[in-house]
Formats: C-alpha cells, sequence, structure tokens
C-alpha cells in the first residue's frame, strides 16, 4: 500500500482527469494482484485443528510470566512452536500470531475496539489472515505498544479450507454479470451468495429482534405519489443538489461504515473511486480499512468528502483538535460528521450468533461475546466546542427525534443526519423518514427551517425511496449496505453500476412525477397520511427475500 501511495500521490496534485484516474486504476489492480499472491505463501491458518485438545488449554498466565519463561528457555532464538501457541487460546490466556510473530493479547482483549470476541475467534492460532482482511496495513505498527511481543513462531499453521470458504469460492466463480444486475437488491442476493457467513451476518445485522431495521425500509412503501401533469418540464432532469454549499451530481450520499474490506479488498476506496466519477458525497468512516494519511493520497483535490467519527473514550473528546486540524488540510474534507447514537453498542444477535458458531471457544463466553462496551460520554457542551473550534461545518449523525434537531440547530450544528445506524443500536428506534415529517414540523414552529440541513439514512433501496425522503424535506439521502454488498460482487465497477442504476430511477421517477430539478421535490408530490401507520406490514417482495431471518441456536452434533 505504501508503494502504491508514493506512486500516485503526484498524480493527485492536479484537476480532474480521465488518464490519471485511469492510471491508478492500474496500479490498484497490481497492488491487488500482490496482495493475493503475497497472502497465499505467508498466510496460515488453522481453524480447526485436528490436533487441539481443550484439555491442553492453560488456564491462566500473565503475560509477563509467559516472556520471562519464553527467555529462559531461549525460545526467543528457536521459535515458539505452532503445538504451543495454540495452548493459549483462552480469554486470560490469550497469544495470537500475526505475520510469524506472537503475542500475547490477553490484556489487550476488553481494550480492542473490535471487541474481545474478534480476537477469541483466532485465539491460539495465526489471526494474520483475518487481521488483514480488516485492519489497515498501518493498524499493527501503530498498536504494538498495546501488546505483549512474545517471539518468533517456529514452522506453519496448516491451512485447512473450511465447507463456508468452499462455499464462497464456488460462487464466485458464479457470478452472474454486472448486466443481470437491475435494483439493489440484486446485489444484496449476490452478496449473500458469495460473502463468508459470518461476514454477511455482520454486514446484514441490525439489533435484537430487528424491528427497526424492517421498518426504516417499511416506512417507504407507506408514502405514494402525488404526480402533477401538463408541467411542461422537459426532458433534462437535473438530479444536481448542494450539500451544505457543495455541488453534487446526485442528491444520495455513501455513508460511513466500518468492514469494507471484509467486502472488497480495496474497501473505501473503491467507494472514493467511484464517488469521485459520479461526482457523489462520500462520507470517510472513522473505520476506515485505511489510515487518515493512506486514504487521503488517492483523493484528487476536487473531490467532496464528509469525515465521520465517534469517540471511543473521553480521552479521544480531549483530543479531537488535533483531528480536526489533520482533516483541515484536506481540501476535499466539506463537514465533519459526530456520532451521538453510540452511548454503547447495539445488541447485534444475528451477527454475535453467527460469529459464536464458528468459533469454538465463543461459546462459552457469553459474557465477553454479548459486548458491554461502551463509548466516551459525550454532550452537547462537548459540540458546542468543538463547533467553536473549526470553520468546518459540524454536524450530528444519529439524531432521532424533532426536539433534538430544534436543539441541533439553535446551538449551530450545520446538519444532522437522521439515523438509527441502519437497525443496529436500539431496536424499536423509528424510522428516520418518520422522524424526519416530525422534525421539519417542530423545525417550521421554531421558525428555524433554514437554518440546518437534514439528511437521513436507513433502508433506502429505490430512487423512489430518494424522491419521497426529498419531497419530505430531507436535503440528501445516505445509503449503507447497498454498497457493501455492490462492492463484495464487483469492486468498483459494482459500486459505479449501483450509482448509475440509482440515478436512473431517480431521474425516472422525477420524470413520472411531473418535477424537473431536485429543489423543486416538496411535500405536495407525496401522500404521507399512512406514514406512522406501521401495520398491517406490507408485503415487499424483494425486500422480503433479501432479508436474513433470525433463527433459534442450532443442536449439537
Ligand atoms: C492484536 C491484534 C489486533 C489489534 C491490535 C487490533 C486493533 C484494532 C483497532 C485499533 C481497531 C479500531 C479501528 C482501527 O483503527 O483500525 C480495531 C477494530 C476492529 N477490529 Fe481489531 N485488532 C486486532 C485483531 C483483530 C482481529 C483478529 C479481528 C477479527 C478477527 C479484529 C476485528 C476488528 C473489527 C471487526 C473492528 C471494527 C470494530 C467496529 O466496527 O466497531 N481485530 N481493531
Ligand atoms: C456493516 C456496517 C457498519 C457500520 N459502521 C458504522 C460506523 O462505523 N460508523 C457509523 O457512523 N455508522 C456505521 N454504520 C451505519 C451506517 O452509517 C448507516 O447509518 C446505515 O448503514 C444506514 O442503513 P442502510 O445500511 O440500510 O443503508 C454501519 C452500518 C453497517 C451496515
Amino acid at each position: 500500500m505504501r508503494l502504491l501511495t508514493v506512486l500516485t500521490r503526484p498524480l493527485m496534485q492536479g484537476s480532474k482527469s480521465l488518464r490519471y484516474v485511469r492510471h491508478i486504476r492500474i496500479l490498484r489492480e497490481t497492488h491487488v494482484k500482490g496482495l493475493f499472491n503475497s497472502s497465499r505463501s505467508k498466510l496460515a491458518t488453522i481453524l480447526k485443528s485436528p490436533t487441539f485438545k481443550k484439555s491442553h488449554a492453560l488456564t491462566a498466565g500473565s503475560a509477563t510470566a509467559a516472556v520471562l519463561g519464553y527467555s529462559l528457555f531461549g525460545a526467543e532464538e528457536q521459535g515458539i512452536s505452532v503445538d504451543e501457541v495454540m495452548l493459549h487460546n483462552k480469554p486470560l490466556d490469550c497469544w495470537i500470531v500475526l505475520n510469524g510473530e506472537v503475542y500475547d493479547v490477553t490484556a489487550f482483549l476488553q481494550l480492542h475496539p473490535g471487541g474481545a470476541s474478534r480476537i477469541m475467534e483466532v485465539a491460539g492460532n495465526d489471526a494474520t489472515e483475518k487481521f488483514y482482511a480488516i485492519h489497515s496495513d498501518s493498524t499493527l505498527e501503530r498498536m504494538k505498544s498495546q501488546l505483549v511481543y512474545i517471539g518468533k513462531l517456529k514452522g506453519a499453521f496448516t491451512k485447512v479450507m473450511t465447507e463456508d470458504e468452499l462455499r464462497v469460492q464456488e460462487n464466485k466463480a458464479k457470478l452472474p454479470p454486472l448486466g443481470w444486475v437491475y435494483n439493489l437488491s440484486d446485489f444484496e442476493g449476490i452478496a449473500r451468495k458469495i460473502l463468508p457467513r459470518c461476514t454477511f451476518a455482520y454486514f446484514a445485522t441490525g439489533s435484537s429482534d430487528e424491528f427497526t431495521i424492517r421498518e426504516n425500509h417499511y416506512a417507504y412503501s407507506r408514502v405514494f405519489f402525488r404526480p402533477i401533469i401538463l408541467q411542461e418540464t422537459g426532458y433534462d432532469v437535473d438530479t444536481s443538489t448542494t450539500f451544505l454549499g457543495t455541488k453534487v451530481d446526485l442528491p444520495i450520499y455513501i455513508t460511513a461504515f466500518a468492514g469494507s474490506k471484509w467486502a472488497h479488498p480495496m474497501a473505501e476506496l473503491n467507494l472514493q473511486s467511484a464517488a469521485y466519477d459520479a461526482n457523489v458525497m462520500q462520507m470517510i468512516p472513522k473505520q476506515n480499512s485505511y489510515s487518515i494519511d493512506e486514504f487521503f493520497a488517492h483523493v484528487p483535490e476536487d473531490q467532496n468528502h464528509w469525515y465521520q467519527y465517534h469517540f471511543d473514550t473521553d480521552e479521544d473528546i480531549k483530543n479531537v483538535g488535533t483531528l480536526i486540524q489533520r482533516l483541515e488540510q484536506e481540501p476535499s474534507v466539506k463537514g465533519l460528521f459526530f456520532n451521538v447514537d453510540l452511548p454503547t453498542i447495539g445488541n447485534r444477535e444475528k451477527d454475535t450468533r453467527m460469529r459464536a458458531y464458528n468459533s469454538a471457544e465463543s461459546q462459552s463466553l457469553s459474557s465477553i461475546v454479548t459486548s458491554d462496551r461502551n463509548y466516551a460520554s459525550l454532550s452537547w457542551k462537548d459540540i458546542e466546542n468543538i463547533i467553536s473550534s473549526t470553520k468546518l461545518p459540524v454536524c450530528l449523525k444519529g439524531v432521532q427525534r424533532g426536539e433534538d434537531v430544534v436543539l441541533a440547530a439553535e446551538r449551530g450544528v450545520k446538519a444532522v443526519v437522521l439515523s438509527n445506524h441502519g437497525g443496529r443500536q436500539l431496536d424499536f428506534s423509528r424510522p428516520p423518514l418518520e422522524v424526519l415529517a416530525e422534525a421539519q414540523q417542530m423545525l417550521k414552529e421554531k421558525n428555524l427551517d433554514g437554518k440546518i440541513e437534514i439528511y437521513l439514512d436507513g433502508g433506502v433501496r429505490r430512487g423512489s425511496d430518494v424522491v419521497k425522503a426529498l419531497c419530505l424535506g430531507a436535503k440528501g439521502v445516505g445509503l449503507g449496505r447497498p454498497f457493501l454488498y455492490a462492492m463484495a460482487g464487483y469492486g468498483e465497477d459494482g459500486v459505479t453500476h449501483l450509482l448509475e442504476i440509482l440515478k436512473g430511477e431517480v431521474v425516472n421517477n422525477m420524470k413520472l412525477l411531473g418535477v424537473g430539478k431536485v429543489e423543486d421535490l416538496n411535500e405536495s408530490l407525496v401522500d404521507a397520511t399512512n406514514l406512522k401507520f406501521r401495520n398491517p406490514r406490507v408485503n415487499d417482495v424483494l425486500y422480503d427475500q433479501g432479508y436474513m431471518p433470525l433463527k433459534f441456536p442450532v443442536l449439537e452434533e
């Protein structure tokens, strides 16, 4: 990745040119091939070793004692055997191998931002493949001080292909051509077949009984259009608009999500490149597969980005100035979006259960699997401090009631995203489309409409959903999972195809509605009388087929 960064940086200085975009693609392809080749020779992981016996496991062992023990036996020189590593597979005694080096991560387990259970999946094992499948190349170097180095691995773990990996390999060989993908749900259907089960469950999961994730989508089916006739709008529908003063060619944006690298090795760079070509806003996630420096080395000056950030700890709140100063140096960054929906993590049962099935040890670790991870305690005062510290527009992601939109507008917040994190946080949070109607009403009552821009995300799968949200007063609409699914199958081409489908649908809907410009979309064009009537549930054929139902535990064999 570093090589790629150095090679492409000079190309990024100039303005948009097809020549350099193509050049970057070639470099990226070369890089991906190299990545796969080196992975094949380097990575060796055994998930279910026949030699593994639970009785071998040490019950406890402090990292210091372990280091001492190994230096006494001279293991540093000779290396640590695979059998030895496999003994340290418990929460209180956990070793993993990364790039042929053995680390004691017992103390780090509870500090891991991705939760202890993720590391327990590879406890006593070679974690290299799983580690680089999600983390940036620089993560290990940055975090090394928090791990205890034990020594070099002697020998290698044997790679055994699981039944799921075989399924994925077979299905990938049968990937349909992009031309067969007509809508966003098609991408989801394909992704389900070609992603490892755990990855798909991580993307698809909502929280608890998943009422919110389903309602996010169904809310759109409770709003119907009221087309206007004989408008002489012509056929040149203009889908461009402005987001916080920045011109974009579509009223949608790619929202922020973790896990892109699980979908595709080029991860967020697929999104960045396709978004640039289509002049669509991309919200860069804090949980980026690339460090800030790595990512922005690929970004042309005339691209448009928002940056999403959540505070893991109170310390992060104190240090936010450093982050802001860094982001202010990037001409593409046009807004900062801070999460206000993460006091703790939602109960993402579908994801947790799927991972538990894939990790023999985690089945007995309920307290660790059901993570009780708390984030920083953020307040309105912190938001006000941030606003006064930067010229960039400060915005909130994860607002869920009209009253809070009013408070945000009164405090100088420039935009809010009405969002329940795609149904991954509090189950029974209301669909953002409902909150939008409420917020608009409350802002009007306080004469604050126009003081703040309202965006929303969650469940948007059709151009008609976008148009409905805009009619009800949203400035723009974010999509998450569809981008993950599109890049899982087809990388950057999938993302581009997705944007083309959405644009086509928005244009088609606007023409049929009798509207030629985004700013002419308004409340009179929809019938939202039933928006709040959540029952009876509609029958949405494509969505219902894509939805991954919740399951009971399977019986032990
Ligand atoms: C010693 C090894 C590890 C270290 C030092 C580490 C470090 C980190 C750090 C710093 C983050 C925050 C995001 C970032 O800056 O990249 C993170 C997030 C994450 N890690 Fe790890 N990690 C390790 C092992 C693993 C393994 C083996 C897995 C999976 C099998 C994993 C899965 C994740 C996930 C899923 C997240 C995202 C969490 C979220 O979405 O909130 N990590 N890790
Ligand atoms: C796999 C996944 C990871 C996500 N990670 C983040 C994140 O790190 N930060 C964040 O603010 N939102 C995150 N989100 C929420 C999205 O930003 C967005 O609110 C949600 O995906 C919208 O719903 P949709 O997927 O139905 O479009 C994540 C969503 C998914 C599906």
